[in-house]
């Protein structure tokens, strides 16, 4: 039967949320959410268009919403990289179940993401990586009940990883 208990994906963009939540899903025989696609499909628009058309700061409003609303059992859940400046957003998230902090070093994130300044990131403008980083990390760690090093392992690796630390997490 299929299980009422989510996995909730937190982290930097780049640190793999979407890409391994969907491998996860499979693996859990799960349903599968991108809170990305969650508020795109409220708003009808791109995440860029939101910014572009008001700022930074409006898309988080908006995403803290989207995901203070949610109604998700039986989940994987990809957040996008903000979703953490919600507090009442991710007290609900917690509801449904686990959350795993993909970690992912700056360094590796750099070498991920080529395009920082044009990927639609919700920081404020001029902010640094390395600023927005450092502000960023103790956010995921204070929600994360996992945190998984995806440094040096490909899809695969980090899947086994976080399918092992749930294991581990029920026994
Ligand atoms: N462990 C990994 N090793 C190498 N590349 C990865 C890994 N995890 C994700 N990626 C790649 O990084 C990019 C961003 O992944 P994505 O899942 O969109 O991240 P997020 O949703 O956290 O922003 C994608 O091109 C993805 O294939
Ligand atoms: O970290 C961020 O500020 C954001 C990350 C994006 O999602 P991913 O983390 O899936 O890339 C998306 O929500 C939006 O562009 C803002
Ligand atoms: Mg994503």
């Amino acid at each position: 039967m299929k299980s009422n208990q989510s996995v909730v994906l937190i982290g930097m963009p780049g640190a793999g949320k979407s890409t391994v939540g969907v491998l996860l899903a499979k693996e859990l025989a799960l349903d599968f959410v991108d809170t990305d696609v969650l508020i795109q499909s409220r708003e009808g628009k791109t995440l860029q268009e939101i910014m572009n058309e008001s700022d930074y700061l409006n898309l988080r409003r908006i995403e803290g919403e989207v995901i203070a609303e949610a109604d998700l059992p039986g989940y994987v859940i990809a957040t996008g990289g903000s979703a953490v400046y919600s507090e009442e957003g991710m007290a609900n998230l917690r509801r449904f179940g686990a959350i795993v902090f993909l970690s992912c070093s700056a360094e590796e994130l750099r070498r991920r993401i080529h395009n920082y300044e044009s990927r639609g990131i919700a920081k404020a403008p001029g902010q640094s990586f390395a600023d927005l980083f450092a502000e960023r990390q103790a956010l995921y760690r204070k929600y994360a009940d996992i945190t998984i090093d995806c440094d040096g392992r490909d899809l695969q690796e980090v899947l086994q990883a976080v399918l092992a630390a749930l294991s581990d997490r029920q026994a």
